[in-house]
């Protein structure tokens, strides 16, 4: 699902009036009609209060809209103007007046917080504040109002974005920001619902179709992409009746040192379980039995030391390698993947340490073929790049070591972030039980296999990311947050190939929940 830019939603909003010959106004009704929609199909009359806060702009606009509808199908509705400005807009304006229309009980003026109504915990608030049209903070006496939403602990349902986010860069002051119950977002979800910083302002999120013109949406390129089952359903390569493991190429897994073979075993397992045709691990000598013991799939070369990865060389001819798992970034094992760099052709994925002695000595950057991948996360992240002061600044930096060295830069989190150039993907699976020792070690080992057997680095990813994500949702099932653990993702991988190709279980747009509420 494209995540459009705040300039592309404007102009999509103005192209959809122009080529379907309708008014701004026309495009607003439809708006708030949706949001009424919504929510009389789920209260079916019911008498509970609902509190509708407008603002001045188009937003508020809405809100307009929707108390509106909620008045005349006999809903319990007060509605409120949160007067922050004088400039109102042209639909603000036609809104409040069809408004007046239809009640004799007229929307009550906010010009301070002293006068913030008694909102019981069962009522309901409607935030129609600020939309994505916010452009500097809100006053004190609106972040006032926000904190008092909050301190209601009634259900809040913000229109478009909880108002006090901005679309494209940080906030300053996380008071002056609406926490939303549940979102109602128009066309497409907005970047900061899935950003660390800001996705906890909103619970859930749904977007809301309201016609915006069809051809704009499916020509226009966007920066972001939210990839789900839909975006990774197309990148799946399927397997010919004939087809032998020769066609399924050779990956190696090269990682491991003393206490740290653990990591390559879980790379190579999985990378053998996303569909590499062949898996080598070159390991430490002392890692030699335990991989020979454990995984009989995988073919097993050492390197002459007993601990460490001292000389990486081999006699095989891999489709592409994994590097740096569980590695050290002791001196020789630094030079070890110097020299491994310098006459390296293969298709790379570099994690962990791997990451770690780049970052400590940034010239191996120019040494990475095209399109290599890192898996950072956060800690290794901070080290290749830097400090950043919030996640726009942190996605820059990552968009230019990206463009830089023509790097794919994987941001593992909740919500992991694929960065490649300017374009970012933002993924849709996984939860907080991966918050566990190997799950990285996991991916890598995902990544490298799907490359080894043909797929292009940027689909590669994309799809390993996702795969690994949904490997993970379907063994929390049965494990739970608290003792998933890593082998579990790599035991339910061939459940999650499976899964790609059962059909949907709804055939609306499902409400997103974010993890930390489950
Ligand atoms: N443009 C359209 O045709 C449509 C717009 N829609 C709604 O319109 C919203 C955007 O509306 P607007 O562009 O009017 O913007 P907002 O309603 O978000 O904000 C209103 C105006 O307040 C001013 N402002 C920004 N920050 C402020 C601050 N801190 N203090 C005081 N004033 C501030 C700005 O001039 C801004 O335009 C969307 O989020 C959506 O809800 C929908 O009705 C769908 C159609
Ligand atoms: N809260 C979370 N929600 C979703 N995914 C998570 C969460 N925490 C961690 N993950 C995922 O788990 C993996 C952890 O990787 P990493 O930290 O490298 O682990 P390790 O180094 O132990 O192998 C990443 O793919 C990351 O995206
Ligand atoms: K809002």
């Amino acid at each position: 699902m494209k995540l459009f830019s705040k300039e592309q939603i404007y102009e999509g909003d103005r192209l959809t009036t122009e080529r379907q010959n309708i008014s701004s106004t026309d495009l607003m009704e439809r708006a708030g009609t949706q949001i009424f929609n919504w929510m009389h199909m789920r209260m079916q009359g019911a008498q509970v209060p609902v509190h509708v806060f407008c603002g001045i702009g188009n937003n508020g606009g809405d809100g307009l809209v929707l108390a509106r509808h909620l008045t005349t199908h006999g809903y319990n509705v007060i509605t409120y103007v949160v007067n922050y400005s004088e400039t109102r807009s042209k639909d603000f304006l036609i809104n409040y007046d069809r408004i007046k229309n239809v009640s004799k009980d007229w929307p009550k003026m906010m010009t301070n917080s002293a006068n913030f109504p008694k909102i019981h915990k069962d009522d309901i608030i409607v935030d129609a504040v600020f939309g994505i049209g916010l452009n500097r903070p809100p006053a004190e006496w609106v972040a006032e109002i926000f904190q008092k939403f909050r301190a209601s602990s009634a259900f809040t349902l913000s229109i478009d974005i909880p108002s006090g986010l901005y679309t494209d860069k940080a906030i300053a002051n996380e008071n002056a920001v609406v926490h939303a119950n549940y979102t109602l977002s128009f066309q497409s979800p907005k970047l900061v619902f899935f950003l660390p910083e800001t996705a906890k302002f909103t619970v859930q999120w749904e977007v809301l179709d309201i016609g915006i013109d069809r051809d704009y949406l499916v020509n226009t390129e966007t920066e972001a992409e939210l990839i789900s089952k839909f975006e990774i359903l197309p990148l799946y390569k399927p397997r010919e009746k004939f087809a032998h493991k020769g066609n399924f190429g050779h990956a190696l897994i090269i990682g491991g040192s003393h206490g740290k073979i653990g990591a390559v075993n879980l790379a190579s397992r999985s990378c053998l379980s996303s569909g590499a045709g062949l898996v080598t691990a070159f390991v430490p000598e002392c890692g030699y039995h335990s991989l020979q013991a454990s995984i009989p799939e995988v073919m097993v070369l050492t390197d002459k030391e007993e601990r460490y990865i001292s000389d990486i060389k081999f006699n095989i001819e891999p489709n592409a390698i994994g590097i740096g798992i569980g590695l050290d970034t002791r001196e020789e094992t630094m030079k070890a993947l110097e020299s491994f760099l310098e006459i390296n052709k293969n298709n790379l994925v570099v994690d962990a340490d791997g990451i770690n002695i780049i970052a400590r000595k940034k010239s191996l950057l120019k040494l990475l073929p095209p399109q290599t991948i890192l898996t950072p996360h956060p800690k290794e992240l901070e080290r290749l790049i830097g400090k950043w002061s919030d996640d726009f600044d942190k996605l820059d930096k990552v968009k230019s070591l990206s463009s830089m060295y023509n790097l794919i830069i994987v941001v593992k989190g909740a919500n992991t972030v694929i960065v490649y150039k300017e374009k970012i993907y933002i993924n849709t699976t996984g939860n907080p039980g991966m918050a566990t020792a190997g799950t990285g070690d996991v991916l890598t080992g995902i990544i490298t296999g799907l490359i080894a057997q043909g797929y292009e680095p940027l689909p590669a990813t994309l799809f390993a990311v996702y795969i690994h994500g949904r490997s993970a949702d379907i063994a929390v099932e049965d494990y739970g947050y608290q003792s998933l653990i890593a082998s579990h993702i790599i035991e339910t991988i061939g459940e999650a190939y499976i899964d790609l190709f059962k059909p949907p279980e709804q055939t609306t747009e499902p409400a997103q929940e974010q993890e930390e509420q489950q």
